[in-house]
């Protein structure tokens, strides 16, 4: 079993301020932490402490900061012999303050995106992979040939021939994020989206249970199997149709349950990792959920984006959520 993770690899430099300086002021951090960061890489890493064999498809820099990355995926157990080195390393400041609010600055050179023939020269491995995980850290053309790559032997959402149930389907097709490009929509299975990302995918705000569940059907319509959205509560919605693995519509509100929150930063990169590993092992529709909640919630609790999903934090999260539900059910 292996994932292929095709996004963004890049320096994270994070420095905990007071508070944010304003224009002519400055602020002294009292702690910096760099990691290894960008979507792409932080749910590889998620998915390799899940135990998940995983693959990165994103550029490293040709410098020393390329190599300390590259070094530092390695030794977390990341397969990145697909990864191009060139150029610069993307490098990605998050001033962090004491109310837990983040503000990124990046430089993203132009040399640190993949681009369709980096796709093409993985699209062997992109095909046989059981899933592939897309983030929108990187230019439409080159995702949309990643999930063509995937998917090569079926055709997008709405192709008669892939929905035939004959047709091979390839791996699962992960989408973090809202496309602007409807196309790359067709071809995702599984799609994440914070409150605002499905407000623009459904044309209309979320944020209730209610107004969740009618872009998910939208969302289905258009592509997606399975929506994993964002309330405005902090609970997440996971809604399927009938084209999942379960065979059914169905829909499970996750509350959210982590009490203290350092940082949001990483944790629907830790809920796309927790979910991809949960939809592998073939787990029911809430189990998949509560994992995916609670790999999120695990990545709170530190400033970084970087996870850090250990047995103890996912058990610990795993039982929160458990209460919680029996709670709502009761
Ligand atoms: O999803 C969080 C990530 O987004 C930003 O790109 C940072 O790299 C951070 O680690």
């Amino acid at each position: 079993m292996t994932v292929m993770v095709a996004g963004q690899i890049a320096r994270d430099l994070v420095l905990t301020v007071p508070a944010v300086p304003g224009a002519g002021e400055a602020a002294d951090a009292h702690e910096r932490r760099e990691m290894l960061g960008g979507k792409g890489a932080n749910q590889a890493v998620a998915l390799a402490q899940l135990g998940v064999p995983v693959a990165l498809l994103g550029v490293a820099g040709a410098d020393e900061t390329g190599e300390r990355l590259l070094n530092q995926a390695r030794k977390d157990g990341i397969d990145v012999s697909s990864v191009p080195v060139r150029g610069e390393s993307a490098l990605i400041v998050e001033l962090l303050d004491a109310d837990g609010e983040w503000r990124y600055v990046q430089h993203l050179p132009e040399s640190s995106l993949l681009t369709p023939d980096d796709v093409a020269a993985a699209a062997g491995r992109l095909a046989n992979a059981d899933a592939v995980v897309l983030q929108l850290q990187q230019p439409p053309e080159a995702l949309l040939a990643a999930a063509r790559a995937a998917r090569r032997t079926a055709g997008p959402h709405g192709d008669p021939e892939a929905e035939s149930g004959t047709t091979p389907r390839g791996p699962i097709v992960v989408l973090d994020g809202a496309p602007g490009d409807g196309a790359l929509l067709g071809w995702a299975d599984v799609i994440r989206a914070d409150e605002q990302e499905a407000g623009l995918l459904a044309g209309a705000e979320v944020g209730t249970e209610e107004r969740g569940l009618r872009a998910a059907r939208e969302i289905h319509r258009r592509g997606p199997w399975l929506a994993a959205l964002a309330l405005d509560d902090g609970a997440n919605l996971f809604a399927w149709s009938a084209r999942s693995p379960w065979g059914t519509d169905g829909h499970v509100v996750i509350p959210g349950v982590q009490t203290t929150t350092a940082d949001t930063t990483g944790a629907g990169d830790s809920l796309v990792a927790g979910l991809v590993a949960a939809l592998l092992r073939g787990d029911d529709p809430v189990s998949a959920a509560s994992g995916a909640v609670a790999a999120a919630s695990s990545t709170l609790g530190h400033p970084g984006g970087r996870p850090g999903l250990t047995p103890e934090s996912l058990s610990r999260q795993r039982a929160l959520i458990d209460d919680a539900l029996r709670e709502t059910a009761g």
